[in-house]
């Protein structure tokens, strides 16, 4: 039943997504709505650190970014969410508490996967007992890539449920499929529709670690994905490229293939996030250019 609905999705038409996103990265944005366009950004950004060297200290000095991005423009955004390995999520929850910012943790073995699914549902568990409000979980690409589609499917349901909080509301399940990964725009389409089918609430390109992640024309089929996926079944999945974004000209880019592919719904931080770890200061560089009409140094901003 499940492959029977995955098989019967229409393949992609590689050359049309490749023309549309090339005629798209010709729109530029007007200045006089640049400086939204910029600030929904921000909004947007979930603000990554994913390295073995992360500290307290490194985790700490991300929240009070995330908080407030830049110490002298106030009115500056906060961003969506701070994105952390679970044994740090202590730290996050400590440092946003009482704020609008989320805590994203890539919990089930992040970034292979590659361990037993007793022990990536227990990092799961461990991240939401710790407070997490969002769980960036990877998918089983071997499973997947050898057509083990269920058990792909299964695995997500049984993350879902780890999701539940003891204040009711679910930690919010991210489902990153590694695109880079899998074997063509078919593939990426095929388990778009899987992850939405077993419950994703978004679904996410990449972990970052993998070459290519996040590309325009990956994000392109996946826009496509939950836009046809809302008209088929009622239900509203978000979207997040994450992965070598890094300038405010990627940004708008997305911005427009959202706007272009799937409108305004998708336009809101609920639908769609810029996974990103080195983004941040180049919006804020790009902002504080259209006000004061000059650069400020990368200097002038704590690191991303
Ligand atoms: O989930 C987010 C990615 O790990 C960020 O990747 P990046 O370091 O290339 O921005």
């Amino acid at each position: 039943m499940l492959r029977a609905s995955l098989d019967a999705l229409p393949g992609v038409d590689e050359a049309g997504v490749h023309a549309r996103v090339a005629a798209l990265a010709t729109r530029s944005v007007k200045t006089s709505a640049k400086a939204r366009a910029i600030d929904l950004a921000v909004r947007m950004v979930d603000l990554t650190t994913l390295e073995g060297a992360d500290t307290p200290g490194k985790v700490r000095a991300l929240a009070a970014k995330a908080l407030r991005p830049d110490a002298s423009a106030p009115d500056v955004p906060p961003v969506a969410a701070v994105c952390v390995y679970p044994d740090l999520v202590p730290v996050a929850v400590r440092a946003l508490r009482g704020s609008t910012v989320g805590v994203a943790s890539v919990a089930t073995s992040f970034p292979a996967g590659r361990a037993p699914l007793e022990a990536r549902l227990a990092d799961t568990r461990a991240a939401v007992a710790s407070g997490a409000t969002e769980i960036d979980m990877v998918i089983d690409r071997g499973a997947f890539l050898t057509g083990d589609y269920r058990k792909v499917y299964d695995e997500i349901v049984a993350v879902r449920e780890v999701c539940a909080r003891s204040d009711g509301e679910p930690a919010h399940l991210k489902v990153i499929l590694e695109t880079g990964e899998l074997a063509g725009h078919d593939d990426v389409r095929r388990a778009s529709w899987l992850a939405m089918h077993a419950g994703a609430d978004f679904i996410k390109t990449s972990t970052g670690k993998v070459s290519p992640a996040a590309t325009p024309d990956v994000t392109l089929v996946m826009l496509q994905a939950v836009r046809d996926f809302r008209a088929a079944t009622g239900r509203q999945v978000g979207v997040k490229p994450a992965g070598g974004i890094r300038t405010t000209k990627d940004a708008l880019r997305n911005l427009v293939l959202v706007e272009e592919t799937v409108g305004a719904d998708w336009l809101d931080p609920r639908f769609f996030r810029l996974g990103a770890s080195s983004l941040l200061n180049d919006l804020l560089m790009q902002r504080a250019k259209l006000t004061t009409g000059t650069y400020s140094g990368p200097d002038h901003y704590s690191a991303d």
